[in-house]
């Protein structure tokens, strides 16, 4: 009887979906109408979502486990999800329904909508890369997993008081989070500390047994990730850590207190996402969290496999893990533990299966970001893990030396053992020998990593390191983000299959009409008018962007790499070039608004020096009567998902011009083209690729390549700077934007004209590339040829096609679409 009920699909019309958001708001949240808050009808209409995503959500893991298919899982330590309510809306197809009924309730969907936290459980890229990812493989039909750690605190949040960032926690779970189904019935046990025991087997062979010293308890709490268009629906999967009371008897006999302490010290493992990008930490949280989620992970992942009783041999064929980073790495050598400790596999076997199971993807070349754990504090937390690294590291080389004359410098140079004092693990080489492959996220990344980075690696394994270009999910940062552009394109197309093909977006080339030119040009102000309006009310008014300027945008992680400082400086000269002019020709300039967004790691104080500077060229440059229309600058705090799918759409100009070899990739490149927004950046990431797809023409590249970068930095030597940026530093040394002392640490490397990250070498490049911007805002027919041609070549800068990529050349998975009928 109950299985009939539970059969039963609800419906989706707008009144079964104001009764389903009523039950809610009564049952679910215990409302009425005496304290109805618009916080508790977002809650209400979540709910009710929730409830049909699940219907669904079943569906395709019982279709999954009916179709036997083999299944991929992608380990990260960062989701970036953003908010889910518009974009699941739009996947579920039930935007409209839902539309209606919050309208009979006298409610706006994008009111309510306003009212979602973002889910900033990451830092930056590499997180968003992979919530993107998982819209696309549920999209694509894909049986896939993600899997990641539920952080009580998300990506900190950024005040900015008095020009500088300040940091407040992000408690995203305040108001709850209707979106996870906690499943207190997955519960796994995850050991550390202790000792390795050596144990004679019944067959006398000896066994190796690892005694945790403690033991926590990973609570699985999973979210839906629907699918665009169909009703395949995946799980996201992240643990929470919380204490086992009953795993350590011996602590009960302790004081309470001592218990109460542990137990928070057990709780506080997925308290907080690290806030550190870019700069390899090296604390022991960050590697117990690495180790937490790896290890309840791999459980879940074999307690799914045993289900088919097929033996180890064939895991690789069922399952294939992605890391996600060096981040999850710790996960080859916890396979090797289960497989050789708990199910007694020789060595080699258990060895052939986990190279067979994992692939690598780096996201980095900064030396600072390339893990590295010290063997003592590693051995300490993780005794048996150690033992096992040490192994893997001595069969590795040895084979090294047997198949490969290596000379002794390449043999430590692969060694996963860096010989320093105290010995350090590289993690990036142990996901390399643990994996069968390694891709870079951009094609000039990834010959990075084959001509530089890994090559050693390359060399000893051709073939290994691959590319896998990164891409955007079109649904989130084109169709949800930007509808009126969405519609001009649909109707151009006559219909909505680029939504799930964005090649076909190529199709627009032959016939460019005037009214597709008119509706670009629409959907832009209408965005601009919308961003306009935020601003406006962040800032009580006190910043009115003005519309018919250019919108210049560099929104992303503040770093050195990234450059905010060239463009800062290029802004002061700008101000500098108005000041001189008389009125008259002042009129005759290019209308700007510079928009800053993006957060520091709290304790980079370049990074934050840099925004201060932003800040108070913005306060200078905003309230100069002779400027201040021609010239505003603004920074917007606390840069997120939904912020950037405000700034996305209404951006003109894009910048990405990182230090060319440094970006791996860039992914806001990609979201800011496919709104038919132009860019102006270095031949660096995936830049090379968009402008190759697009045409160079289309866009502004400056900058010396990466090797030229390279021979700068050999070179070092210093040289004249330019005359104009000789002008702004003189301006910053004087004072005019604050104390000097504030930003010392920028400034004096250019005054040699040699700084590591050649911003004076590229500052005049910078300049003109900027002269030509103008040049073609001037001329709007040019300027929106360029942005629709931009737009049309984003193809296959979809994440949809990354995926497919990893799919055919990593996983071996093929899509199982579940039939509709199901
Ligand atoms: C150890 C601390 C740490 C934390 C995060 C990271 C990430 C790899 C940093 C990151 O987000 N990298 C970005 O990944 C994007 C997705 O592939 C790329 O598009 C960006 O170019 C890259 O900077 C490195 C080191």
């Amino acid at each position: 009887k109950l299985w009939d009920l539970v059969d039963e699909y609800l419906h989706n019309d707008t009144e079964s979906i104001m009764r389903s958001m009523a039950d809610h708001f009564e049952y679910t949240l215990a409302r009425n109408k005496w304290n109805l808050a618009p916080q508790s009808l977002f809650q209400a209409a979540a709910y009710s979502l929730r409830d049909r995503m699940i219907e669904w959500w079943n569906d395709t893991q019982e279709y999954f486990y009916d179709q036997d298919s083999k299944r991929a899982y992608y380990m990260s330590i960062e989701f970036l999800m953003g908010r889910t309510l518009t974009n699941a809306l739009i996947s579920t197809g039930l935007l409209s329904p839902y539309y209606e009924a919050l309208k009979e309730f006298g409610e706006n969907l994008e009111t309510i909508a306003d009212l979602e936290h973002d889910a900033g459980l990451g830092s930056g890229g590499l997180g968003r890369l992979a919530a993107c990812f998982l819209d696309s493989l549920a999209t694509l039909n894909y049986p896939a997993w993600g899997y990641g750690i539920r952080y009580k605190y998300g990506q900190f949040k950024q005040n900015i008081v008095r020009g500088y960032q300040v940091e407040t926690p992000d408690f995203w779970l305040e108001s709850g989070n209707p979106w996870e189904i906690p499943r207190q019935d997955i519960v796994y046990k995850v050991g550390m500390y202790g000792s390795v025991q050596y144990v004679t087997r019944s067959d006398g062979s000896l066994a190796v047994k690892w005694e945790p010293g403690h033991c926590v308890g990973a609570v699985a709490y999973d979210t839906p990730i629907p699918g665009f268009n169909t009703k395949n629906t995946l799980s996201l999967r992240l643990w929470s850590s919380k204490p086992l009371v009953d795993m350590n008897p011996e602590e009960l006999k302790a004081d309470p207190w001592d218990m109460l302490r542990q137990n928070q010290a057990d709780e506080e493992i997925t308290s907080v996402l690290y806030p550190k990008a870019d700069s390899d930490s090296g604390k022991e949280l960050r590697l117990k969290q690495q180790y937490f989620f790896s290890c309840a992970t791999l459980q879940d992942i074999i307690r799914r496999f045993k289900k088919s009783n097929r033996p180890f041999a064939e895991f690789p064929d069922k399952v294939a893990i992605q890391l996600n980073d060096t981040h999850p790495t710790v996960s080859v050598p916890e396979l090797m533990r289960i497989l050789v400790d708990e199910e007694s596999l020789p060595w080699d076997q258990a060895w052939a299966i986990t190279t067979k199971t994992f692939g690598f993807t780096n996201h980095t070349v900064l030396p600072e970001a390339l893990e590295k754990w010290s063997v003592p504090m590693f051995a300490h937390l993780l005794p048996r893990h150690m033992q096992i690294v040490f192994e893997i590291n001595h069969r590795f080389l040895e084979e090294v030396k047997v198949k490969f004359d290596c000379s002794p410098e390449v043999i430590s140079r692969l060694s996963i053992i860096e010989e320093s004092n105290p010995q350090q693990i590289r993690m990036a080489n142990l996901a390399i020998v643990g994996s069968h492959t390694v891709n870079g996220v951009a094609r000039i990344h990834s010959e990075i990593l084959q001509q530089s980075v890994f090559a050693d690696w390359h060399r000893l394994w051709p073939g290994k390191i691959i590319n896998i270009t990164n891409g955007v999910t079109p649904r989130r940062w084109l169709y949800c983000c930007n509808p009126t552009l969405s519609s001009a394109v649909t109707k151009q197309l006559g219909g909505n299959a680029w939504v799930t093909d964005l090649s076909l977006l190529k199709d627009l080339r032959s016939h460019i009409t005037q009214e597709f030119l008119r509706d670009v040009r629409e959907a832009n102000k209408v965005a601009k008018e919308r961003l306009r309006k935020y601003v406006s009310k962040l800032t009580n008014g006190a910043v009115d962007l003005d519309t018919s300027s250019l919108f210049d945008t560099q929104v992303k992680r503040i770093h050195e790499y990234k450059r905010q400082l060239m463009n800062i400086l290029g802004v002061i000269h700008r101000y500098q070039c108005l000041k001189a002019l008389t009125p008259t020709e002042r009129s005759q300039q290019v209308k700007r608004t510079h928009i800053f967004a993006g957060k520091a790691a709290a304790s980079y104080q370049q990074a934050k020096a840099v925004i201060k500077l932003i800040n108070t060229v913005a306060d200078v440059v905003n309230s100069d009567p002779q400027t201040k229309d021609f010239l505003t600058v603004v920074f917007l705090p606390n840069y997120s998902v939904s912020l950037a799918e405000l700034i996305v759409p209404a951006t003109d100009l894009s910048e990405h011009i990182s230090t060319a070899g440094t970006e791996a990739s860039g992914t806001s490149n990609m979201k800011f083209a496919m709104n038919a927004g132009l860019i102006i950046g270095t031949l660096d990431g995936a830049n090379v690729e968009i402008v190759e797809a697009c045409g160079q023409e289309n866009h502004f590249i400056f900058g010396a390549t990466a090797p030229e970068v390279d021979k700068l930095r050999a070179e070092r030597q210093s040289v004249a700077i330019d005359q104009r940026l000789y002008n702004v530093l003189i301006s910053i040394e004087r004072g005019d934007f604050g104390a000097s002392s504030n930003y010392r640490w920028l400034i004096d490397p250019l005054w040699q004209g040699n700084d590591y990250y050649c911003v004076a070498h590229d500052f005049p490049l910078y300049l003109e590339a900027q002269q030509c911007v103008d040049a073609d805002w001037r001329t709007p027919d040019v300027w929106a040829h360029k942005t629709v041609l931009t737009m049309f070549g984003m193809g296959t800068f979809s994440s949809d096609h990354s995926i497919h990529q990893y799919a055919r050349n990593i996983w071996n998975i093929k899509p199982a679409r579940m039939p509709t009928e199901h």
